[in-house]
């Protein structure tokens, strides 16, 4: 049975980033990725919808400019878009991040993993031979998620797509139905209809984006409305068919739909099954992690799957939290008051820490401020697409920042100056003696502390 230091199953960003730095310290690191290395974000996540999502924002700013600059001619083409995706995947092909893992000394394998009991992984290859290995200092597992497709009547067996169809789109569909309003499903959608899909958004819950405020997702509603996209809230896709390139839709509620292509981003599953965690005593269906994403002794849980949030700069954080951890490292442990997050959409919502909600669920002593970013003096020098909105969240007891929204033009900017207020627990008091430069956006959040 061969024996190493770490076996990484799962090579998402995190786990990609713990091999790497685990084999350049010395130690003997195998990484099992069933598919391609580097995980969901490269290939069919946050790069590809972000070079979706940059194209169809230079199309809404074209098309703003009549009322800025004078006339421009448009010819909306999805070649670009197709081409700048497939090169930034190298067509879905990993060769490179594998030989970056290799060059860091790591021996990669392309199969799945599978826990065999504690410190023990079989791994299975295509050809189905198997080998097992036992790990000196333990596993690590960046499995990550899947689509979860709900289930509707008739859609299994349809060509219906999921993030990982519509980033490798080589034509805009005529028509689309969206089903889920989070981000996967709000950031395509104004992707694809800005390109001039005439885009339909079914929502299960009350309104968009519901993990933010709801006054980002008011507002987010509004400017989907006026640029034509509709979209229906407490919505139940029921029936689903497909035939001679068009689906048939029925809502629960009777409404019927049709449209060329459907989008399935109505959430994640992750990929706990048949990972064998119950081979070392665990829960197969869910994992908890300690402040040094152990789960077990010699076994460590990082990415989507450790249940913190499911973003890449998590994933890659919890895997430097994991790598010190197994390097017998000194160093900080995981912390999540601060977390950020930036939903791409045009104008862009941004979070960090506790909604307002959410800091009220606590028991906290919550005070709120909020401003309109569009009548800020930036935001009426930017006119048209300047919609937005500055929400801070004060604990009063402490005097600190708990939760902050920005939504608008560069949001997923604007919003690091307050995750540092509430990442280092800044003073509302020290925050209102700052200097912000005018006239920007970001000093809208000194008259939204005004508001406190
Ligand atoms: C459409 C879309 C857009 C997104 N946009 C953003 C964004 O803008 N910003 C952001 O921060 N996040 C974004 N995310 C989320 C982000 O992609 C994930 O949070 C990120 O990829 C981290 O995931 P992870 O480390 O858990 O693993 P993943 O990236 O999911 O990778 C896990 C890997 O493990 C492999 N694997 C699973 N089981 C096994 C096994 N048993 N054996 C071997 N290999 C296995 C899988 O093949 C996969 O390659 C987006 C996600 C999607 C779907
Ligand atoms: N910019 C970013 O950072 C970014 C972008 C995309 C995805 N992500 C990450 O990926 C995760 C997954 O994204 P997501 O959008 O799939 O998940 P999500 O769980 O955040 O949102 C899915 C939405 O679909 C709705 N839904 C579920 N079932 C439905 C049904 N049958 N009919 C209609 N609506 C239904 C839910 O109410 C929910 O609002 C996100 O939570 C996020 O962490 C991040």
């Amino acid at each position: 049975m061969p024996e190493v230091d770490l076996v990484v199953i799962g090579t998402g960003p995190g786990g990609e980033a713990l091999a790497s730095r685990a084999a350049s310290s010395g130690l003997e690191v195998v990484a099992v990725e069933a598919h391609l290395v580097g995980g969901e974000c490269p290939y069919y996540g946050c790069i590809p919808t972000k070079i979706m999502v940059r194209a169809s924002d230079a199309l809404a700013e074209a098309r703003r400019a009549g009322e800025l600059a004078g006339d421009v001619s448009l010819e909306p083409s999805w070649a670009p878009v197709a081409a700048r995706v497939a090169e930034a995947t190298a067509d879905w092909d990993d060769a490179v991040a594998v030989k970056r893992l290799e060059d860091a000394g790591a021996v990669v394998h392309h199969g799945t993993g599978r826990l065999d009991g504690p410190r023990r992984v079989v791994v299975t290859l295509a050809d189905g031979s198997e080998t097992t290995y036992t790990a000196r200092r333990g596993v690590a597992l960046d499995p990550g998620t899947r689509p979860a497709v709900p289930p509707v009547d008739g859609l299994e067996g349809t060509p219906y797509w999921t993030n990982r169809d519509a980033v490798r789109a080589t034509a805009v569909p005529a028509s689309l139905v969206v089903v889920g309003g989070g981000p996967i499903g709000v950031e395509l959608a104004q992707a694809f209809a800005r390109f001039g899909s005439r885009v339909t958004v079914l929502q299960h819950g009350e309104r968009l984006l519901e993990r933010d405020e709801p006054e980002a997702s008011a507002l987010l509603e509004q400017v989907f409305m006026r640029e034509g996209i509709r979209v229906l809230t407490r919505a139940e896709l029921a029936t689903a068919a497909y035939a001679d390139g068009t689906f048939t839709l029925g809502l629960a509620d009777g409404t019927r739909l049709s449209a060329e292509r459907l989008l399935v981003g109505a959430g994640r599953i992750p990929n706990l099954d048949g990972i064998g965690l119950e081979s070392v005593g665990l829960d197969p269906h869910a994992v908890s992690v300690d402040e040094r994403m152990r789960a077990a002794d010699g076994l460590w849980v990082i990415g989507d799957v450790a249940g913190h949030g499911a973003f890449t700069h998590l994933s890659m954080y919890q895997s430097e939290i994991a790598a010190r951890d197994i390097l017998d490292e000194d160093g900080p442990t995981a912390e999540y008051h601060a977390v950020p997050h930036t939903t791409f959409t045009d104008p862009e919502v941004a979070g960090v820490g506790l909604t307002e909600a959410d800091a009220r669920a606590r028991g906290l002593d919550v005070k709120v401020g909020q401003t309109d970013l569009g009548a800020s003096s930036r935001g009426y020098t930017h006119g048209p697409g300047s919609d937005g909105l500055v929400k801070v969240v004060e604990d009063v007891s402490t005097g600190v920042l708990v939760g902050a929204a920005v939504v608008g033009p560069y949001a997923g900017e604007i919003i690091s100056m307050l995750t540092l207020a509430v990442h280092a627990r800044i003073p509302v008091a020290t925050l209102r003696t700052m200097i912000y430069a005018y006239p920007t956006f970001h000093r809208a959040i000194e008259s939204a502390l005004s508001e406190l």
